[in-house]
Formats: C-alpha cells, structure tokens, sequence
C-alpha cells in the first residue's frame, strides 16, 4: 500500500450517497438466489460482472433491478447491509447515511416492514461492532407515479422516527423533480430531510426545481450544474452539499474519462462537493476506491482529499455538535499524517 493509499483508507469519512441495493455483490446474489430459490439470469459470478458494462444510467438500472429481485426476507436485508458495513469500516467510514428504495421490493410483494427492519438491525449491529453511525433515506422511485410515491410515504409512517430524510432516485430525464413536490413537501412537514439525484443525466434545470420545489439540504450528483454558471453560484451561496460518485460517473458515462472529471472544478468553484461509493457493487469500488481513482485521475493532494472529507461531515444530516466531534477527529488524523 503507498503513502496515500493509507492516507485515504484511515482518512475519517462520512458515505452519503450509498444505495444500498447497489452494494449488492455477485456473491451475495447468487448465495441470496440459491436460499430463496430465486433464478438469476446468470451462470456465474463472472458472468453478473462482465454483464456490468454500463452505457447509460438506464442500462444500469435494469440490471441493478433484476439484481434486487433476490431480496426477499429481512435476513437478507441485513445480511446485505451488515456486508456493506464490513467494508465501509475497512474504507474509514464513521458515519454512513443508506438509500433505501422501498418501491423496488413492495412491487414484488416484499412487505415494507421486512426491508427497513433488516437494514435496522445491521445498523445496530454496525454501531457495536464497527462504530459506525448510520442513518436511513428513503428514496423513492421518480419513473413511478406521484401517487404510488405517497403510498410508499403511508407505508413509512410507523418507522418515520428511524428514517432521516427521503431522497428521489431512477430514471432522471423525463421524470423531473416537480413531478414529486406535493410528495416531498409532505415529507418536510413530516420532519423528514430532504434529498434528491438531480444533474446526474438530467439537465441544469432539474437542480433548479430540486432546489426550489422540493427544498433540497442536498444535491446527489449534480455534475451537469456546471454548464450554468447562476446555478454554480447559487450552489456556492446557499452551501449545498453535492454527493458526487466518481467510479459512478465514470462507469454510466457521465464522464467519458476519469481523467475529465470535474471533482477538482467543483472544489475550485467554491462547491462542497464529496466522494461516495454510489452502487459500489455495480461500479467497482467503494468509497476509498472512489477516493483513491479520483486522486490519482486529478492529482489531487491531500488537502483536497481533506476538504473532501470535511465536506462529508458537514453535509450529513448529523447533529451540529457530533459534526463538530467528527471535525475535531479529522483535525487530528491530520495532524498526526502532515
Ligand atoms: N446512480 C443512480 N442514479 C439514479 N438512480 C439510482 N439508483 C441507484 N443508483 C442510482
Ligand atoms: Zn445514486
């Protein structure tokens, strides 16, 4: 391991954009398919990953959706997440704030209670065993209708105190953020955070309704804001968090090359932007994977890779006074690695 690969592994990080279904690996879906007597339509785990060679955001979804269909019981809820936590704790992640989409397992009957109280439980169990925090957003299904988004909400209520924020995920273009602002303004009466994947394919105007029709804390991806200059200094202004995904954008060809992304741009313009894992399962990383890509690509040093980090905490939906712990604990991994 070089210098900087322990540098990013023991840097103290916060994961905020994880689907959890997408750290669904080839292993775990074929041991999860054999327990449930699902059939896959693959032989082998080599052959689920050479059939991960992505040319859009859509490409990706159908086999991310057909991948989930092994999902079935709240042990294999937990069991994926706990395989998640294992290897957040190995990258460095103290605090991970999980995408659920519920949608993708109640449609094929999985009742809602299976899904959140196994993610609940490996969560617990994360705490004790890893010491790691972790919250749940509830992301709902944007090529879905409004109206089976806020059955999805009906269906949280009894947990609504162990969920943190909701987010909007799938299919961006076509299937804009005002399509869910009657949804996400009942979610923020709730209490609940607001989050939502906005310029990820879909254009600048998609960040602005994120922003202004569904009152976003914070923007997942939102690459394609920098075609709008207005936009770049709204998001500068008001401080909002980009969860940006390298290994993502690079995999669903956001970006052409790694070698292109703008993750440095974002940094100089002002933009608190951080490094998640996204789908790591799907994208051939976690989140220090996504850590160490983008540093080599950019040549970033390590105070950016410090700010990137910094941005992770002051963008998660903790409590100001453990931000302030987790900033204190990173001041002082810092010093200890000038
Ligand atoms: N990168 C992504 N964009 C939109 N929806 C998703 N669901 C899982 N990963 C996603
Ligand atoms: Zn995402």
């Amino acid at each position: 391991m070089t210098d900087l690969d322990a540098f990013i592994t023991g840097l103290p990080k916060a994961e905020l954009h994880l689907h959890i279904e997408g750290s669904l690996e080839p292993e775990l879906m074929f041991a999860l398919a054999e327990r449930n007597g699902v059939s896959i339509p693959f032989a082998s785990v080599e052959e689920v990953r050479a059939a991960y060679d992505f040319s859009n955001l859509q490409d990706f979804l159908d086999i991310y959706y057909a991948g989930a269909n092994v999902l079935l019981t709240r042990q294999d809820f937990h069991d994926l997440a706990s395989a998640y936590f294992a290897r957040a704790a190995a990258d460095g992640v103290v605090h991970a704030e999980l995408m659920f989409d519920p949608q993708t397992h109640t449609d094929r009957g999985v009742p809602f209670s299976e899904v959140i109280e196994g993610l609940l439980c490996a969560m617990e169990a994360a705490r004790a065993e890893h010491g790691i925090s972790s919250s749940l957003i509830l992301s709902f299904l944007r090529h879905l209708s409004e109206e089976a988004a806020f059955a999805t909400l009906a269906e949280a209520e009894p947990w609504l105190d162990r969920i943190e924020a909701v987010g909007l995920d799938s299919s961006e273009v076509g299937h804009p953020p005002e399509k869910f602002a009657r949804v996400f303004a009942a979610a923020r009466d709730k209490g609940l955070r607001i989050t939502a994947h906005a310029g990820e394919e879909g254009p600048p105007e998609y960040v602005h309704q994120a922003l202004d029709l569904l009152g976003v804390h914070r923007i997942d991806h939102g690459n394609r804001a920098l075609e709008d200059p207005a936009l770049i200094e709204r998001l500068v202004r008001e401080g909002m968090t980009l969860t940006v995904c390298p290994l993502s954008n690079h995999k669903l060809c956001v970006v052409d090359d790694l070698a292109d992304h703008p993750i440095d741009a974002m940094l100089a313009h002002g933009l608190k932007a951080t490094v998640n894992s996204d789908d790591p399962a799907y994208f051939g990383g976690y989140v220090a994977d996504n850590y160490r890509a983008i540093a080599m690509a950019r040549r970033l040093d390590r105070d950016a890779l410090a700010t990137l980090a910094r941005n992770s905490f002051t963008g998660s939906f903790l409590p100001d006074e453990i931000v302030a712990e987790h900033l204190d604990r990173l001041d002082a991994y810092l010093e200890a690695h000038r």
